[in-house]
């Protein structure tokens, strides 16, 4: 290693290993308040909180101001969020660092760790050094003017219920640990005449405006792409595919045309530009000259994405203008809109709340969450669930109203949703099973089919949204089966017939039998529809699952239907209007998620400050807490020196790593030669002092760095030479414009393999080793969105044997101390090298 490098890499050690350190015992501290609730207190300061809090620091002080009747909520965005707790009119205490406390407390208690820096007014700045959970505690107990002999212990909330059969409660009965029962019944107590909790009436006046601002926003995106420039401005921004030429019409998908269309340059072989379509999006097809003001030729839905073709399934295909260049728009849906607004008003209505009235009750704090007191009695079906997994079983089937699974990466709580599901249909319940996104829905149907092959599902949705392997499934599927289908499709061959003998029914003597023949039509056109509605409603009635995605509990089909039970899986990358379209067809919910992962998408970034993307999910988690919640803690995927990274930053070092998954590394992969061997588990590649900075898309503001690119790619050449396989690598960037430059770079016989992506591409999924190419190298030491935990939760954690960071050490450090913590751990527990190095195809 050149010395240079060497120097550099000992004065960035010494800057983060201590703060590492100073991270590691302020998580061992882990002060989360104690859940039981205290007498509300009358603050006469708010207080701001430094940014640098870990984001359990940032939970606990949710929880004190939950626990004291005290507004608490978080402010700003990336670098400058940071938590108000205390009234909005009282004049403000900015909290700047350590310094603090042993300026003001009179505890006289941390003095070891005061580093000197100003208690002054350095109020959000990122550069004030983190605080320890002593010192947060110390800090809000002085402004505050709370008890000093205060207890804050951390709750363990492992001890309600046992699995298989174990546990259970009631909200009456003297619980079996600590149980959660008595819990959510004190906390709801500490909440008197719910004054102070957000009633049903205020979330709606306060959430529809921000709806509204995010759905102006997204028209907006997607006009200002397609209208407000060029076809090829649009298309730059990626938002329009140009010069398309039509490959293939097939039929086939339940009714739906599917259209291929394929680049028109190089006879169609070429690959298509990069653009911004995915599946599932709607999409608009028109010719590829002109300034699309005009009809468009169909509308359809994406239904396949290939690296030189698309295919978009469409419910009419026109007669003519498919033989000409051809241009492909991607579209605002508004149909979401419409279906949140409609979740939301019935919400609003006392009385159309039906069967879920309870719940709403609970979910707006106005009621405490109820269990049975009898303990669930059950057999798991699935044998391999560890004691966690039963426990969040347990918890969900003695729920009477509200239960939350907790699941932290790789914790398997998908695996818990799956068996529970299967418990509520054993007992003769009807669940829907929701989530946000279609990937997740499918992934549900797969795996219940899976565990129960006779179990029956229906998953509703458009067709060209569905993975292949869940079609069979899907109501279309299940319709065209049905008896009253058959009879609707005789009814329409017998109209189509005479509609052949209207069109022969010309003359003035035909008059009679012309109307006689289109009364004839009017009558089987009814019986066709009820027909029909009826094949539609019969296999509705008779599923005992349904599964869909949030959006999709909106649809018409599902008009009249009520459920026993709903499940909603990554409930925390939805947002809280989207939830209410399924839980007002419910009287049970059970939420599964992790809110310390990616949060929903909003494209408002308004809406978004003021607060539309903080999820039911994390709401729920601050207002009932461990009262109605179990967490996984047994993870499935990482080698512990990954897993403890995330554990001790987000979980309160909660988490375990499962004996299987604890020690493996790349050596221990089929196929690795004795290079692997060489291959730690944590490698810090840094590009500080080698000339490799940032740049910034001209349209856009999407940002790329060339040098990391070189290195990423080095670094798979170093890991396919140990021989890893390009399936089991996956590089992960935060920026679009880097995902774009890596992919150039990422050599042709590897595209299918290879796989890059955003985080957002890599939630919910893993890969033996993950690269994470950090991007941000400026001489402001700006890092922008990296510094946000949850983002950085997901890249990170997506890695089972091997997690390479590449960055620029001195501006990811500076730029955020909770950055600065996770370069300190990988130096700490892992490997360092210099990107000079691995520039020159040095090291390996
Ligand atoms: N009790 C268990 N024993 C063995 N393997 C398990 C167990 N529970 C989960 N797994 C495995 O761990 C992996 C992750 O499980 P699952 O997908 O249910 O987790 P998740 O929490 O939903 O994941 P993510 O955080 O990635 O969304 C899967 O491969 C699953 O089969």
């Amino acid at each position: 290693m050149p010395s240079a490098a060497k120097a550099k890499k000992a004065a960035a050690k010494k800057g983060v290993a201590s703060k590492a350190a100073s991270s590691k015992a302020a998580a061992a501290a882990a002060p989360a308040p104690a859940a039981s609730p205290a007498e509300p207190v009358k603050a006469d300061v708010k207080l701001i909180f430094p940014i640098s809090l870990t984001a359990r620091q940032r939970a606990a002080v949710h929880t004190i101001g939950e626990r004291y009747g005290l507004p608490h909520i978080s402010q700003g965005e990336g670098a400058e969020r940071h938590i108000v707790l205390g009234p909005a009119g009282a004049p403000t205490v900015v909290l700047a660092g350590p310094a603090e406390v042993c300026d003001a407390s009179s505890s006289g208690r941390d003095s070891d760790q005061n580093d000197g820096t100003s208690s002054s007014s350095a109020g959000t700045s990122g550069s004030a050094p983190p605080l320890s959970d002593d010192q947060l505690v110390a800090l809000i107990k002085q402004h505050l003017k709370l008890d000093a002999s205060e207890e804050f212990s951390y709750t363990n909330s492992s001890s309600h219920g046992g699995g298989g059969g174990g546990g259970g409660g009631g909200a009456r009965r003297p619980a079996v640990g600590s149980g959660p029962w008595r819990r959510a019944e004190a906390a709801a107590a500490a909440k008197p005449g719910s004054k102070g909790l957000l009633t049903p009436e205020d979330f709606i006046a306060w959430v529809m405006p921000l709806l509204e601002m995010e759905r102006e926003a997204e028209v907006a995106q997607a006009e200002e792409a397609l209208s407000a420039g060029s076809p090829e401005s649009a298309a730059a921004k990626g938002r329009a595919l140009l010069n398309l030429r039509l490959a293939d019409a097939e039929g086939g998908l339940l009714g739906r045309t599917l259209l291929t269309l394929v680049n028109n340059k190089g006879g169609g072989s070429e690959p298509l530009p990069p653009h911004k379509f995915s599946p599932h999006d709607i999409v608009r097809l028109r010719p590829s000259k002109g300034d699309g003001s005009g009809p468009p030729l169909a509308e359809g839905v994406v239904y396949r994405v290939r690296d030189s073709a698309m295919t978009v399934a469409v419910d009419d295909v026109p007669d003519e203008g498919l033989d000409v260049p051809l241009r492909l728009e991607k579209m605002a849906n508004e149909v979401t809109y419409q279906r949140l607004r409609a979740a939301l008003t019935c919400l609003g209505g006392e009385g159309q709340r039906g069967l879920a009235a309870p719940l709403v009750d609970v979910l707006f704090g106005r009621r405490s969450p109820r269990f049975d007191s009898a303990p669930p009695a059950w057999q798991p079906l699935n044998s391999g669930l560890d004691e966690s997994q039963q426990r969040a079983v347990t918890l969900a089937l003695a729920a009477q109203d509200v239960a939350l699974i907790h699941g932290p990466p790789g914790t398997g709580k998908t695996t818990a949703v799956i068996e529970l599901i299967c418990q509520e249909v054993a007992r003769g319940n009807r669940v829907l099973a929701c989530a946000a996104s279609n990937v997740a829905v499918d992934n549900l149907v797969e795996r219940l089919a899976r565990q129960d092959s006779r179990m029956p599902i229906v998953r509703v949705g458009h067709p060209a949204r569905l993975l292949p392997q869940v079609l069979e499934s899907s109501l279309e599927a299940r319709v065209l089966q049905s008896d009253n289908s058959a009879l609707a499709k005789d009814c329409r061959r017998e109209m189509k017939a005479l509609n052949q003998r209207l069109l022969k029914l010309v003359s003035r003597k035909d008059r009679d039998e012309r109307q006689a023949v289109r009364q004839e039509l009017r009558q089987l056109a009814r019986e066709e529809r009820k027909r029909q509605e009826r094949a539609v409603q019969e296999v509705l009635q008779g599923a005992q699952v349904v599964c869909t995605t949030l959006t999709g509990v909106g649809s018409r089909q599902l008009d009249r239907l009520q459920f026993d039970v709903v499940v909603i899986d990554e409930a925390a990358q939805a947002l809280e209007p989207a939830c209410w379209a399924a839980l007002l067809k419910g009287r049970k919910a059970v939420l599964a998620g992790d809110h310390l992962q990616l949060p929903p998408t909003v494209i408002s970034k308004a809406a978004a400050r003021a607060g539309l993307s903080r999820t039911l999910f994390e709401r729920l988690q601050d207002l009932w807490g461990e009262a109605a919640s179990e967490m996984l803690t047994m993870q499935y995927r990482m080698n512990s020196a990954i897993m403890e990274w995330s554990s001790q930053e987000l979980y309160g070092g909660r988490l375990a790593a499962h004996a299987s998954v604890a020690g493996h590394t790349m050596a221990g992969l089929a196929g690795a030669t004795p290079e692997a061997a060489e291959l730690p588990v944590l490698l810090l590649v840094d590009t500080a002092g080698c000339d490799m900075e940032e740049q910034e898309e001209e349209e856009g503001d999407s940002k790329w760095n060339d040098g990391e690119a070189r290195v990423v790619m080095e670094h798979v050449r170093r890991l396919m030479a140990a021989g890893v396989a390009a399936a089991d690598i996956g590089i992960i960037t935060p920026y679009n414009a880097q995902v774009t430059r890596l992919r150039e770079l990422r050599p042709e016989a590897l595209a299918g393999r290879l796989e890059i992506s955003s985080v957002d591409g890599f939630q919910g999924r893993e890969k033996e080793a993950i690269i994470i190419s950090m991007v941000r190298s400026n001489a402001a030491r700006t890092v922008g969105f990296l510094s946000d935990a949850r983002r950085m939760n997901v890249a990170v954690t997506r890695a089972r044997r091997h997690c390479a960071l590449v960055c620029d050490s001195e501006t990811v450090s500076a730029g955020d101390p909770f950055l600065a913590r996770l370069l300190a751990y990988f130096e700490e527990h892992g490997e360092y090298a210099s990107a000079g190095e691995y520039d020159a195809g040095g090291v390996g």
